[in-house]
């Protein structure tokens, strides 16, 4: 699935309609009757419908909408909230189809309000895409008064006021119930200050060709279907060295569960083979938790990694560095190590994305692929910006970074980014609340190396890690867990069922 934004829309809009000839009124007439379809599914025949339209091409969905409704036995009527003379174009054009048929068009006026009190369903035709500066009169008072409101909010593309792209902070916009998205989800879908707007969401397609969109466009949403597409297969005469060599680097005195957890979850994920190196003490304490892994003895001062020249980078398929590694000199000199001699794709998290601030020119000289899994603190400190900053411009940051210093970007949240060096981004819908818990971040990267060995496009490796990540943790919220007591390692565990779940279904 595509994810735009507001100017890709309009460009897409362009495009379809001077050149291959979609005209906006059919496209009008495919957004309306599409979303009017979803919406008998959610109400019933006796609800009272109010539709809010405005000025523009989404009050014009509104119209269509509200046709499709009367048509259906509804008892649905359309609170015009601008005045005549600003309804223009395809709007127009599908009001006069609505009024032709019967449809009752009431015009705004403060008496309007009782209609809006009435209603059981509002449907949210104000402003969709095409919102520009603050809301105004009177659509800022109307939004005060459907949020206060008990009815059942259903906005149209997206909920009037929230910006469609990032960078909006601070707005003031209708609280949807339900919205259903036009042709593809906005960026606001996926961002902390925006999302809760949009309430249950659901995008309908209004005819628009893929490859508009594939032309346009370069982020998505990764999806089951993609992961079912692109998971490495386990073919019958296989044998360990097929599903690769992965070698994790990581813990210190204090944080031994780091490595442990992320050596569990590659070989859980599918890894071939999987060597853990730590210092002996870490490795002693761990090495009972998964005894199919092998471990490699490092030498350690005051329970820190500190000998380089010990390690043998060769022979591995990938590579992961930096969970618990701790944040010293000698584990700083590991890290620029491991980025300055492997030939193979490196990982870096944890620990590591600390020391990687310092050595930013020589991840810029590798020749092989990089992957940093910053959560935003990490990718914050990267970019010299507040997280408050990076977090109304996520998809912008990353793909900065992502650019400028040619690595992938695993930007982890509740919509994780993942950003290939060209700048293809891909977003993660699963995960819960349930992952906000130390822990989960190794177990990612454990997965995430398991998927990079197997010699998968670094971005599909990626996107695979993400969603497989969160849908374990899902489907152990679905049936055993809660989001309170769930733990990295019962995440490693879930893996199973994410496994059974996706060749069951298909
Ligand atoms: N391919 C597609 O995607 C298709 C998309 N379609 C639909 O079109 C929608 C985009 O339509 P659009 O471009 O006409 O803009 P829209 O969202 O109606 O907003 C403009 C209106 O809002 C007003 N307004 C703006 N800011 C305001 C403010 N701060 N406070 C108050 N008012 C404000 C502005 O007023 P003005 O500033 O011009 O006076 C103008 O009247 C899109 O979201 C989707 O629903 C489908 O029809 C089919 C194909
Ligand atoms: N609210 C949430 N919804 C979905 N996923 C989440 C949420 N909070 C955290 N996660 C996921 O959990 C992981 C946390 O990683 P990180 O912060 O590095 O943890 P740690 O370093 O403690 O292991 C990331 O993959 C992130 O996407
Ligand atoms: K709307």
């Amino acid at each position: 699935m595509f994810i735009v934004t507001a100017k890709e829309m309009y460009d897409m809009d362009r495009l379809a309609m001077q050149e291959i000839g979609l005209d906006g009124k059919l496209l009008m007439e495919n957004a309306g009757r599409a979303v009017a379809w979803k919406v008998m599914r959610k109400i019933s025949q006796t609800d009272k419908i109010c539709v809010l339209a405005g000025a523009g091409n989404n009050g014009g969905d509104g119209f269509v909408i509200a046709r499709t409704l009367l048509d259906h036995n509804y008892h649905v009527e359309v609170l015009q909230v601008v005045p005549n003379d600003k309804v223009t174009g395809d709007a127009y054009d599908h009001k006069r189809i609505y009024e032709k048929c019967g449809g009752q068009v009431v015009p705004y006026e403060t008496g309007s309000i009782q209609m809006v009190k009435e209603a059981d369903v509002l449907i949210d035709a104000m402003i969709g895409i095409g919102i520009k500066g603050e809301v105004r009169e009177p659509f800022a008072s109307l939004i005060s008064l459907i949020n206060a409101e008990q009815s059942y909010v259903i906005s149209v593309d997206i909920p009037s006021g929230v910006p469609a792209d990032e960078g909006g902070e601070s707005f003031h916009a209708v609280q949807a119930d339900y919205t259903i998205i036009i042709g593809a989800p906005k960026q606001s879908v996926f961002l902390p200050y925006t999302a809760s707007y949009y309430g249950e969401w659901e995008v309908v397609s209004i005819g628009l060709p893929t490859f508009i969109f594939k032309r346009l466009t370069s982020k998505g949403m990764w999806q089951l279907e993609d992961v079912k597409k692109t998971l490495p297969k386990r073919q019958l005469f296989d044998h360990k060295g097929n599903h690769g060599r992965g070698l994790i680097i990581g813990g210190c005195k204090e944080m031994p569960g780091a490595l442990s957890m992320s050596v569990q979850a590659a070989l859980k994920s599918g890894a071939g083979l999987i060597m853990g190196a730590s210092s002996l003490p870490v490795i002693q304490m761990i090495a009972g938790n998964c005894v199919e892994a092998t471990y490699s003895a490092l030498s350690a001062t005051d329970g820190y990694l500190d000998n380089h020249s010990e390690i043998n980078l060769d022979s591995y398929d990938a590579i992961a560095i930096g969970m618990g590694l701790g944040r010293k000199e000698c584990t700083k000199d590991l890290v620029k190590y491991v980025i300055e001699k492997a030939t193979c794709p490196i990982i870096i998290d944890g620990d590591g994305l600390y020391h990687l601030s310092q050595l930013l020119p020589q991840i810029n000289e590798r020749t092989h692929p990089s992957v940093i899994t910053p959560h935003p603190g990490e990718m914050a400190m990267l970019l010299g910006v507040s997280v408050r900053e990076l977090l109304k411009q996520p998809f912008q940051y990353a793909k900065e970074f992502a650019t400028a210093y040619r690595v992938y970007v695993v930007l982890k949240g509740r919509y994780t980014i993942v950003t290939s060096p060209e700048g293809v981004q891909m977003v993660n819908p699963t995960g819960n609340p349930g992952l906000a818990k130390g822990g989960s971040g190794d177990v990612l990267t454990g997965i995430a190396l398991a998927m990079v060995m197997q010699k998968q496009s670094l971005l599909q490796a990626l996107s695979n890690a993400c969603y497989i990540h969160g849908m374990s943790a899902d489907l152990l919220v679905q049936h055993q867990h809660s989001e309170h007591d769930l733990l990295a390692t019962d995440v490693i565990n879930g893996i199973t069922d994410v496994y059974r779940t996706i060749s069951s279904s298909g």
